[in-house]
């Protein structure tokens, strides 16, 4: 803590903003490779908890990356501050009482480590959006895999910059043999099966 900073307590608390709203608040986290799936899962997720009464509020590159984090890149370095910042707009949005919705390639261990450490793992259910990098490519959604195999973007995940898989998903979805809506019921269920909705 930065000295001459003094933390103030306010009264209305995050469990009594829980109460009121009538459910738990917590993140979401979707990693996978660019293509995986991560958006398409991620807003449909959102769609039906949203429909259920749920608050929720989903994080997401485009309102990420081009508002708090303009200016940051895709080295290693800038990757981590952009997931540390989102990892402390995504605390802020627990503690508002919403369930957040973190979609980021997010692609090494030491990346959802640092999340991990500022969400805390009773706040965080990770992920696994599972698609190989040659279905990934194929379906080049934003045509950024051709551009990388040109050589005309750097650092580009699965092409000259690395994805680490996680070892121990809560959730694990393999996109290739699994139906986006099925995939979204294998994560309401997940929720309703743990309680958390
Ligand atoms: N070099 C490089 N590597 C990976 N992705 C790139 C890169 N340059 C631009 N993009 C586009 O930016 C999106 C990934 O941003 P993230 O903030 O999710 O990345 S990270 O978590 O900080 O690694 C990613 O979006 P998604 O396709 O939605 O994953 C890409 O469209
Ligand atoms: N089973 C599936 N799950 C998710 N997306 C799928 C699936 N099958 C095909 N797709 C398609 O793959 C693309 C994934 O793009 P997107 O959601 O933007 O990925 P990301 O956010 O990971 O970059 C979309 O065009 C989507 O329609």
């Amino acid at each position: 803590m930065s000295k001459n900073i003094v933390i103030h307590d306010y009264d209305i608390s995050r469990s009594k903003r829980n109460k009121v709203n009538g459910h738990e608040s917590f993140v979401l986290w979707f990693t996978g490779l660019s293509g995986s799936g991560k958006s398409t899962i991620a807003n449909k997720v959102e769609e039906e908890l949203f429909y259920k009464g749920i608050s929720t509020y989903a994080l997401d590159g485009d309102n990420i990356r081009s508002g708090i984090n303009k200016g940051l890149g895709f080295s290693k370095e800038d990757r981590l501050e952009n997931l540390r910042r989102i990892s402390e707009v995504g605390k802020l949005f627990v503690d508002a009482g919403i369930v957040t919705i973190a979609a980021f390639v997010s692609p090494l261990i030491s990346d959802r480590e640092q999340v991990k450490k500022i969400l805390g793992k009773e706040d965080l259910i990770e992920i696994f959006i599972d698609t190989s990098l040659e279905e990934c490519e194929k379906r080049d959604v934003k045509g950024l895999y051709k551009k990388a195999r040109a050589g005309e973007i750097k650092n580009f995940t699965g092409i000259d910059a690395p994805y680490e898989a996680p070892k121990d998903p809560e959730i694990h979805i393999q996109t290739e043999t699994t139906e986006v809506d099925q995939a979204v019921q294998l994560i309401i269920n997940y929720l309703e099966e743990t309680h958390r909705i």
